[in-house]
């Protein structure tokens, strides 16, 4: 296991692109090296053409800065690469500053099972330049699958309308660390527990099945099956109907449930894995509460999502716990979040804060400058707006007005004195001390939700969602307008 244990015991400080460590090099070569930066980490679409974002993945994020640093191995392996002309790729001065360096920069972010939309920062560096390079791609790969599988899982468990949803994708999740990762943000998202016994083990989630088709088929019949089965676990008997014919399935499960019963047991469910759902969880229904079982719960899987749930709710299907495997863990439909991680200023050598902008052809593209926060508005409990607004500037209490960042002609009164607020991004170190604790994850889990319940309607439903309004605060607006305008001048004048 060579692979597995060097890859979970070691410093994941190699878990970078190499242009990230070519840059770190051409910034200390240049003196740059511990120049103080800003960089936020934010998406620019939701995911799923959907209303709302689940952030989710901090605790990795912390314990990924925790433990940053360049071990002995790390070291050894950077000493060794090459240049293309044969010369060492890295001067030993460099590899020695990386020995030593300790990570020590400011990271706020906004708690994991907060809503979060596009633009408003998710998470922000302050901290030596290197440092915060090296950070870019490790802070997405982390936060970019968790918050898209969280995003998926609240889709899903939204559909189900408060019915259960037991997580079933390791089988099919993109290798042992998407899988832990997938268990870990599907249930923040929403999924009651998980089959995957390890991300019990890792995270405290808890952990649930059924059986499969071969229990079954290794019996000579599906009775004596059942009847194994109840014997083994007389207080978690939920059987699977469908191996051969699904309506004489849940006869042969009434029979053991009556068995069970003259015990002092009862039948706990059945699960249904193929076939139309709508029809054979009617039929179960109606066999079920004929036989005197009316609490037996009806369990459904196969390549379930948001959309059919959806679909088998409207159809009246009569399931009542929900089995979802590939398509949550994968994020089928959308297999990545583009969350993407931005420089927005940078000390001068005088101790100034000079904002940065990125002046693309697209203006989508075009960064926010400066180092700014988040504020979500509420009135009477529901959120109203999202306010992106440079750090230490006060809010008039007559009011401002926030623009979108995408099309200025969108904006949106916002009247302080009639609301209450929240700052989204929270310190999560200072200077490279942890001030967070990070909550456990049935907390979190209760935030998804609690956060959700602030959220009208309108925003939460899985199609053509009502568009929740962010936008950046006055100020900020125009010194983006200036920069940009500034920055295209720049450029006429060199044409
Ligand atoms: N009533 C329904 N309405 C919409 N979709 C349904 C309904 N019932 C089942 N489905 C879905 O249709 C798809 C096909 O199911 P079906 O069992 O017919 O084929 P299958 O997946 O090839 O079966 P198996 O998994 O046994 O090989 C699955 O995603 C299933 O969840
Ligand atoms: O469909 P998912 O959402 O991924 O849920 C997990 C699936 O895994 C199991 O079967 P498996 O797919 O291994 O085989 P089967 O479809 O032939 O039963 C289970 O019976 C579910 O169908
Ligand atoms: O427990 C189950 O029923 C289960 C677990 C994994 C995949 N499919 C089903």
């Amino acid at each position: 296991m060579k692979i597995t244990k060097d890859l979970y015991t070691g410093s994941l400080a190699l878990l970078t692109d190499f242009y990230q460590l070519t840059m770190a090099y051409a910034y200390w070569k240049a003196g740059k090296g511990d120049q103080e930066a800003v960089f936020n980490l934010f998406f620019r679409k939701h995911p799923f053409n959907g209303g709302f974002t689940v952030a989710a993945g901090l605790e990795y994020v912390v314990d990924y800065c925790r433990n940053f640093r360049f071990e002995k191995k790390d070291l050894d392996y950077l000493k060794e690469m090459k240049a293309p002309d044969g010369s060492p790729q890295f001067e030993k001065g460099f590899l020695d500053y990386l020995s030593e360096m300790r990570f020590s920069c400011d990271i706020e972010a906004v708690e994991e099972g907060t809503i979060v939309f596009p633009n408003a920062p998710m998470l922000r560096v302050k901290g030596p330049l290197i440092q915060c390079q090296l950070l870019e791609t490790p802070l997405l790969n982390i936060l970019n699958f968790q918050t898209l599988i969280a995003t998926k899982a609240a889709r899903i468990t939204l559909a189900a309308k408060g019915e259960p949803v037991l997580e079933f994708g390791l089988r099919r999740a993109q290798g042992i660390d998407g899988a832990l990762a997938a268990s870990r943000a599907a249930f923040i998202g929403g999924c009651t527990s998980t089959s995957n016994v390890m991300a019990g083990r890792l995270f405290g989630i808890p952990v649930s099945g059924t059986h499969a088709h071969s229990w079954i088929m290794s019996f000579e019949t599906e009775l004596e099956a059942f009847e194994a089965y109840a014997d083994a676990f007389p207080d978690q008997s939920v059987f699977l109907v469908d191996t051969y014919d699904t309506i004489q399935g849940v006869k042969n499960a009434i029979k053991v449930g009556e068995k069970l019963r003259s015990m002092g047991k009862e039948l706990i469910g059945i699960r249904i894995d193929s076939g139309d759902l709508a029809y054979f969880s009617n039929q179960a229904r109606e066999l079920l509460d004929q036989a005197g079982f009316p609490n037996a719960k009806i369990v459904a899987s196969n390549d379930l999502d948001e959309y059919l749930i959806s679909s088998l709710k409207t159809q009246e299907a009569s399931i009542n716990v929900w089995g979802v495997g590939t398509k949550l863990v994968t994020a089928f439909d959308q297999p990545a979040l583009g969350a993407v991680y931005k420089l927005s200023g940078i000390k001068s050598p005088e101790g100034e804060w000079i904002p940065k902008i990125k002046v693309s052809q697209q203006s989508l593209k075009i960064n926010i400058p400066g180092i700014h926060n988040v504020r979500r508005y509420y009135s009477a409990g529901k959120a109203v707006a999202d306010m992106i607004y440079l750090e230490g500037q006060e809010v008039d209490s007559k009011g401002t007005v926030i623009i979108d960042p995408i099309d200025a002609t969108r904006r949106k009164r916002i009247m302080p004195a009639f609301y209450q607020s929240e700052e989204l991004l929270k310190p999560i170190f200072e200077k490279g001390k942890k001030v967070y604790k990070c909550p456990d994850i049935q907390s979190i889990r209760k935030r998804t939700q609690d956060q959700l319940k602030t959220f009208d309607k309108t925003h939460k439903r899985l199609v053509n969602p009502h568009v929740y309004p962010v936008g950046l605060e006055e100020n900020l607006h125009h010194l983006r307008m200036d920069l940009v305008l500034k920055a295209k001048e720049i450029e006429d004048e060199s044409n």
